[in-house]
């Protein structure tokens, strides 16, 4: 079994679990259940601002350990400080070290979009992403198939969420377009292989249509690929790693950010 697949596996076992330990009748008691999100297109669109949305993620199956004493307040706070446009938390616990209380964390400290990053399958988690205060949430082409994302992104647009719809080739691109999502993320990494090639970025953007927002995923640790990929059509960029293999993600993103020289 291929590693997504077994994620997939694991991830149906722990969201039966959680529905019998937090029900959705509890998760609608949440005091961010009413609120109104904050829109990741609408900041990505900002000029004042980099358009990279920044990672909390203390370990992956492709890269093992991370950064494991990552503070999730303080490198929340200081990337936003840094100008990053919008943060994403990991909030998978076995294969990412996450957890839904790191998502909690860094709404309770800052005003600005943030994404649920986890292998959403089941609408009890996008009721759940809702209940921690996130504002948008990720579907996985390479999981679900087109109805899935329909009837996951419809449910997260109904509770005023986006949708960030990720896709890693044409084939996942052409059949699971829908309205259902705002936002096109091109995957850099094969979830399969691990590796990461920006041309993946660079190959598909044409093929997405005008309406959606793009981001370019994974693997960006050059300045000038994020001013290249600009040029492409692409105005977000998720990085994790090349801000947290630093002992101080954050600093890592200001010494980031500094070079896309944005006025
Ligand atoms: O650490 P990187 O190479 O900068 O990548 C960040 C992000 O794109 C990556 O964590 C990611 C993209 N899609 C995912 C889906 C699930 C888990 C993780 C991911």
């Amino acid at each position: 079994m291929d590693i997504l697949s077994e994620i997939v596996a694991n991830k149906r076992k722990e969201v039966e679990a959680s529905k019998e330990l937090y029900p959705v009748k509890l998760l609608e008691k949440s005091m961010y259940f009413d609120g109104k999100p904050v829109s990741l297109k609408k900041y990505l669109q900002r000029e004042d601002k980099s358009g990279i949305i920044a990672e909390i993620k203390r370990k992956s199956p492709s890269k093992g350990m991370i950064n494991a004493h990552v503070s999730v307040e303080r490198t929340s706070i200081g990337y936003m400080q840094a100008g990053a446009s919008g943060l994403s938390v990991l909030t998978d616990k076995d294969y990412f070290g996450g957890s839904p209380e790191d998502l909690k964390v860094a709404r309770s400290f800052n005003f600005c979009p943030i994404l649920r990053k986890d292998f959403m399958i089941d609408e009890y988690q996008v009721i759940e992403a809702k209940s921690l205060g996130a504002d948008v949430i990720l579907l996985i082409a390479a999981v679900l198939d087109k109805k899935e994302i329909e009837k996951l992104g419809k449910l997260a647009q109904g509770l005023g969420m986006e949708v960030l719809l990720e896709v890693h080739n044409e084939e996942e691109l052409e059949r699971s377009i829908t309205d259902k999502v705002d936002l096109i993320g091109v995957n850099n990494r094969n979830l399969k292989t691990f590796e990461t090639d920006v041309k993946t970025s660079m190959d598909l953007v044409e093929k997405i249509p005008a309406d959606f927002v793009k981001v370019s995923e994974s693997g960006l640790a050059d300045p000038e690929i994020i001013k290249e990929l600009k040029k492409e059509g692409f105005e977000g960029f998720l990085m994790g790693e090349t801000f947290m293999k630093n002992g101080r993600p954050e600093k890592a993103a200001k010494e980031f950010i500094k070079q896309l020289e944005i006025e």
